[in-house]
């Protein structure tokens, strides 16, 4: 058997070969750049890069090593994509982009909407964004408040995005692909909830318990710990304080903010109910014309895919080739398509860098579909 040293003598001459292959095939890939900017065709060529996966396959010998040969081979030519999109940016053919660059939101004199009741967290992530004195009023749910800012009824909505605890909340990831407004900022706000009741009631009185789904899931492990409390889901933790008063009843408690609890003449029987002493809410304002601030650092978009292996690899290495940092992704399912799949995906840039637009084009071109749904 060959000593190691020598094993690797020999692996060294072979990728010396195959770097100079490398860089033989990139000089050409850019000349295909050159002739694509001239003839305004597409880098991306879905056909002729399957049509190049098949022919290596079928050229490789050994049965064992066709998939990695079609991996190296998707991956040179992801490689060969990145380099050719970087040139149609520095030649200035990547298009603008359909968002407006502004110095900062204008925030004097808005009307701001946001779902609940008076006391309700988002009313709390209103104010703590855009100040105490700000006009704010509320609707029932997370949709009116988006008509209200596709109608032009208001300037801003206040939405909950992701709890640290209890994850995404699903509905409001779905009516930002439904309605044609856009992220323009977020806030996170601690969340503290509390048991209140009646006054005068007592803790271990308590047989229901009103809350948000959230609040629920945010406080399972106090609730699981007093099993005798019955959850009820209502639409809002305000709304939660709002109908123990209602039902006057001192073995009902609502799970809410020391806010509503105050706001609603509660009691707070139990401070921080919920599981996490960090327990926090992602918040985001959205409008509805399409604006990133000059220093906007976080964008989100979304995107179907084709359902075909490895597509998700290739969307997400526009990312690692134009080096910006992803920092969140979620999948949600696609209306009447089961088992097709939507991804939102945050990561760190603004609009108007090279390398945002870069990696924008690039997955424009592969997904079915692609939103950008703000810059922030
Ligand atoms: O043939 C092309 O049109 C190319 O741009 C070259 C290449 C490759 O690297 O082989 C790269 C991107 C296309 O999607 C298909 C193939």
């Amino acid at each position: 058997m060959a000593a190691l040293e020598e094993l690797r003598n020999e692996l060294d001459e072979i990728d010396a070969q195959i770097i100079r292959l490398y860089e033989q095939r990139m000089k050409v890939c850019g000349e295909v750049a050159d002739f694509k900017i001239q003839n305004g065709r597409k880098v991306y060529d879905r056909t002729r890069e399957q049509q190049k996966l098949a022919a290596a396959a079928k050229q490789v010998e050994n049965p064992e090593y066709k998939k990695g040969v079609q991996e190296l081979f998707a991956l040179l030519m992801s490689v060969s994509r990145k380099l050719q999109y970087q040139k149609l940016s520095e030649n200035g053919v990547l298009g603008k982009l359909p968002f407006i660059e502004t110095d900062r939101l204008d925030t004097e004199n808005v009307r701001i909407v946001f779902q609940g009741v008076e006391g309700a967290y988002s009313q709390a992530a209103m104010k703590q964004y855009f100040g105490e004195d700000v006009r704010g009023y509320h609707v029932h749910t997370w949709r009116e408040a988006m008509e209200a800012i596709e109608d032009g009824a208001a300037d801003f909505a206040v939405l909950p995005i992701e709890n640290s605890s209890a994850g995404a909340v699903n509905e409001v990831y779905d009516l930002l692909v439904e309605f044609e407004n856009y992220i323009v900022g977020e806030t996170v706000l601690p969340v503290n909830h509390v048991l209140a009741g009646l006054p005068g009631s007592k803790e271990e009185q308590i047989m229901k318990v009103y809350s948000h789904p959230q609040g629920l899931m945010q406080c399972e492990k106090y609730l699981y710990g007093h099993a005798g409390m019955e959850k009820i889901s209502v639409p809002n933790t305000a709304v939660a304080a709002r109908t123990v008063v209602e039902e006057n009843d001192p073995t009902h408690a609502a799970i809410c903010s020391a806010y509503a609890a105050e706001v609603y003449g509660l009691e707070i029987l139990r401070e921080r109910v919920n599981d996490s002493s960090c327990n926090s809410t992602r918040f985001i304002i959205v409008t509805n014309q399409k604006i990133f601030c000059k220093e906007a650092r976080k964008i989100s978009i979304c995107f179907e895919l084709p359902h075909q292996s490895g597509s998700l690899y290739q969307m997400l290495s526009h990312f690692i080739y134009n080096d910006l940092n992803m920092t969140k992704i979620e999948s949600r399912p696609v209306e009447d398509r089961p088992w097709e799949y939507r991804f939102f995906v945050d990561f760190e840039g603004n609009l108007a860098d090279g390398a945002v637009k870069n990696a924008i084009r690039g997955l424009r071109e592969e997904a079915k579909s692609l939103k950008i749904l703000g810059n922030y």
